[in-house]
Order: C-alpha cells, then structure tokens, then sequence
C-alpha cells in the first residue's frame, strides 16, 4: 500500500482562509493558549479550596496547600510560554503509567525531524502530536504540585455544560421515558425511526465540545429532538442504515442468552454524554445490544472529555434531579452498570498522541477488548483525527483506506466537523463545500455517520 500523506501541522497553510493559516496553526496560535491561561485562572480561583482541604490541620499545611497552587500555576506559565514561543518539545519527567510510552513517541517525533530543522516544536512536528502533549503536559503540571495532584482543572467547565444544558437534557429524559412506556410494542420501522432519531442526537450532541470554544461555556439550551429535520441536510456520510442493518439482524438471528455488544468510545462529558447515555438505554430497551460498553480518558483531556469521575458525577446528578423523567433515566443507568450490562473501560491508550492505527502494537489489550464488540460507536472529532491519522488526505479517499489497517471489529465514527480532514465524500462534494461554506470543515455545523463493515 502507498505511504499515508503527511499529518496536519501548525506549519500548514489552510484549506481554507489561506492567508491566514490553517485551523492547526490557529488552534496552536490562539486556542491552546487561551485554555492555558484559563487553567490558570482556574487554579487561581480555588486556591481557598485546596488551603481548606489541605490547610485547616495546621499552618504547615497551608503552607503546603499555597506552595501547590503556586507550583501548578508556574508550570502552567512556562509551558504556555514554551509554546508562545516555539520552544522544542521536551520529554516528561515525573513517573506516571504512561511516561516511558510518551517519551518513546518522543523520540520517534524526534527522528522524522531531519538534521537542520533540529527538533520537534509547537507549530512544526505534527498538530495531533503537539495538542495531545500539551494536555499531557498539563496533567504533569498538577501531578507534580502534590496534595493537589489529583485537581481537574477543566471539572468547573464540564459541570457548567451540564448545568446550562438542563431544558434540553430533561426533554431528552422525557422523550426516552415516553418511548419506553411502549418500546414493546412498535413495529420494525418505528423502532429504526427511533433509533435514528436517537443516534442523530448523539452526533448533534458532539457540537457542544469545550476545547473547540477554547473552554468556553458551549451548552445545548434548545430542544434538539424538535430541530434533527432541519439539520439532516448537513450530514454529509449517512451510513445509519448499515448500522441499523447491523444491529437489529443480530437481533433477529442471535440465539438465546447469546451478547451484542455495542462499545462507544466517548468524547465529551455534559451534553453530549447524555446523549450517548440516552442512546446507551435504547440499545438495551430496544435489545438492539444486551451489553453497551464505555471507554474514557484517565487523565482530563482537550478540555471536555469524558473521565471515569465525569461518568459517575452526570449519572449521580441525573438520578438526583427533582424531574421525574430525568431521575429515573438516572435510576436504570445506575442499575445497568450495578448488572454489568454498561461497563465502563479505562485505557491509557486513549490519552496518547498515536493514531489508532498503530493500537494493536502499542496497546494490544484494548486492541482486544474491542475485537469483542459487534459495533463500535466512536464519538467526536479527536476520535475521527486518530481513526484518520489526521492526515491530509483526498476528500475522497475510501474510509477504510484512512484507517490504515484499523479494524478491531465493525466501526462507525460519528463526528461534527472541527478539523480539516473529512474522507469518503463523493467526487466533487468537498469542493462544492468549500465554494458554498469556506469554513465547513471546521465549525462543528456538518456531521458524519461514517461506518466501516465487516471485513
Ligand atoms: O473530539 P471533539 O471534542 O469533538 O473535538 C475536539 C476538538 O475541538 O479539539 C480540537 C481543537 O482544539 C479540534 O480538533 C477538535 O475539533
Ligand atoms: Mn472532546
């Protein structure tokens, strides 16, 4: 097979808007900066928090308490000043699982780099590479400022979305009540409408990610059920049918007391979980899946992804809502993991800067572990960059052929569009797109339900 293209980069002119540099140059530029500073802004403002929790026994305390809030924050400063200012990426140093791992990719990155270009820097080596690390390097700024080394510094940011999103997330709870009332009853093509409908949500869910608004509030406050027609246009890869087809045939063949297993490889916390969660439900009401399995980061990720402790705090305040509707989704979510039928999966893997590509040598297990799913749901674009390589390839290149050899099981990626890489479009589509809207690729407006089968 031929070499896979180059990888996006901060060196890059844009797709679009070429003068003034492509969506990786103004992420590095402007975006990644702004969340850095608003880090600390946010250590800053809970600096009387870390003082109670760690100062009230005595003045030794506080004085640890205050010395960790400066330590975090000076890290935080120098890396955005690394960063500022092109510095070369340097390796990790505290001890962490995956430390040895990072520093190896390191020194790949650092043998692509040819002789006179020195070594690998911010707006040079590969954009995937250098915004995975900046995360990385922000989670080393904590975990080296102990007793707060466990602090999020993006937790306050995905509370708010869920908060914000409240009208919307109660009328997704009362709409998968309602169905659940006669989900028995319907007949083949309502269940696939539903599942449609549903499925359509949870694309529409990955508008609302953090990182994107550079850890801005990016909530949902209008119903999303009433507005899918109007947004059906701007899917441009529409493979539900095959999912459907996949799904609800196992259903029909699957011998008693035998697994479907949908794994949904999540993005975002807030929003969008509720609606892989609502999802999730259907799956196992409809009993399109007997099983629905979840993998999140282990570390707080491109500001809004989802963390084990992310998972369990929107399920608490799901089930502790005073809305009836909401309050019982909360109840059957907690059940489901309480029987093992929604089982939450922790991998260091998704928190490194390899494309998904190399997996299966890099982190055989979860390789695995995904080879036993019958469909796996990647959620958002991160997932979609990784899936892709974020290279830069044709417009309409083969799905498969972006994928690399990736193929753990059946697969479908749903994404909204937030960074200049989309494959398997029709001749001529993306050109189309470009003279109609410059920036589609980018604003989160267009969307994918891009699947590849069985092989
Ligand atoms: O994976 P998600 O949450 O859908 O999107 C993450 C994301 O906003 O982060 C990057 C910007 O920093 C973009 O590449 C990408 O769109
Ligand atoms: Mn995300």
């Amino acid at each position: 097979m031929a070499e896979p293209p180059a990888s996006l980069s901060g060196q890059d002119v844009g797709r679009w808007k070429e003068s003034c540099g492509s969506f990786a140059y103004l992420t590095i530029k402007d975006r990644i900066p702004q969340i850095l500073t608003k880090a600390i802004d946010t250590l800053h403002r809970h600096k009387s928090e870390f003082f109670e929790k760690h100062g009230e026994i005595s003045s030794i305390f506080l004085q640890k308490g205050m010395e960790a809030e400066k330590k975090a924050i000076s890290l935080l400063s120098k890396l955005r000043n690394e960063l500022q200012t092109d510095k070369p990426i340097i390796p990790l140093v505290e001890k962490f699982a995956d430390t040895d791992i990072w520093n190896q990719y390191l020194e790949h990155q650092q043998s692509l780099v040819s002789e006179s270009d020195g070594k690998p820097r911010w707006f040079y080596s590969p954009w995937l590479f250098v915004e995975c690390y900046m995360y990385r390097r922000i989670h080393e700024a904590v975990i080296q400022s102990p007793p707060i080394d466990d602090f999020d510094v993006f937790k306050e940011s995905k509370e708010q979305n869920f908060f914000e999103s409240q009208e919307s997330i109660i009328a997704l709870g009362t709409h998968l009540q309602e169905l659940l009332k006669t989900i028995e009853d319907l007949d083949e093509n309502n269940l696939k409408n539903e599942f449609f409908k549903l499925l359509q949500i949870s694309l529409w869910g990955n508008k609302c990610d953090l990182s994107l608004s550079s850890g801005n509030t990016s909530s949902q406050k209008t119903n999303i059920i009433n507005s899918l027609e109007q947004f059906k246009p701007f899917i441009l890869v529409n493979d539900m049918e095959h999912l459907w087809s996949l799904l609800s045939n196992r259903k029909k063949t699957r011998g008693k007391g035998t697994v479907s297993r949908v794994d949904i490889v999540l993005d975002n916390s807030g929003f969008e979980l509720v609606t892989d969660f609502i999802l999730a439900d259907f799956l196992l009401s409809s009993k399109l899946a007997t099983e629905v399995h979840f993998y999140g980061k282990t570390i707080p990720w491109f500001v809004s992804d989802t963390t084990i402790h992310d998972f369990n705090w929107l399920i608490e305040q799901v089930k502790h809502s005073n809305h009836k509707h909401l309050s019982k989704c909360g109840v059957d979510w907690e059940n489901y993991i309480k029987m093992g039928r929604w089982v939450y999966h922790d991998h260091i893997f998704w928190t490194l800067p390899h494309e998904f590509c190399a997996m299966s040598q890099v982190a055989p297990d979860l390789y695995a572990e995904l080879q036993k799913a019958h469909l796996i749901l990647f959620k958002g674009d991160l997932n979609y960059r990784k899936l892709t390589g974020d290279r830069k390839w044709e417009f309409t290149i083969p799905f498969r052929q972006a994928l690399n050899g990736f193929h753990p099981a059946p697969l479908c990626s749903i994404r909204t569009l937030k960074a200049e890489i989309q494959v398997g479009l029709q001749p001529g589509q993306g050109e189309q797109l470009t003279a109609s809207d410059p920036s589609w690729l980018t604003t989160g407006k267009y969307g994918v339900f891009q699947f590849d089968g069985p092989l």
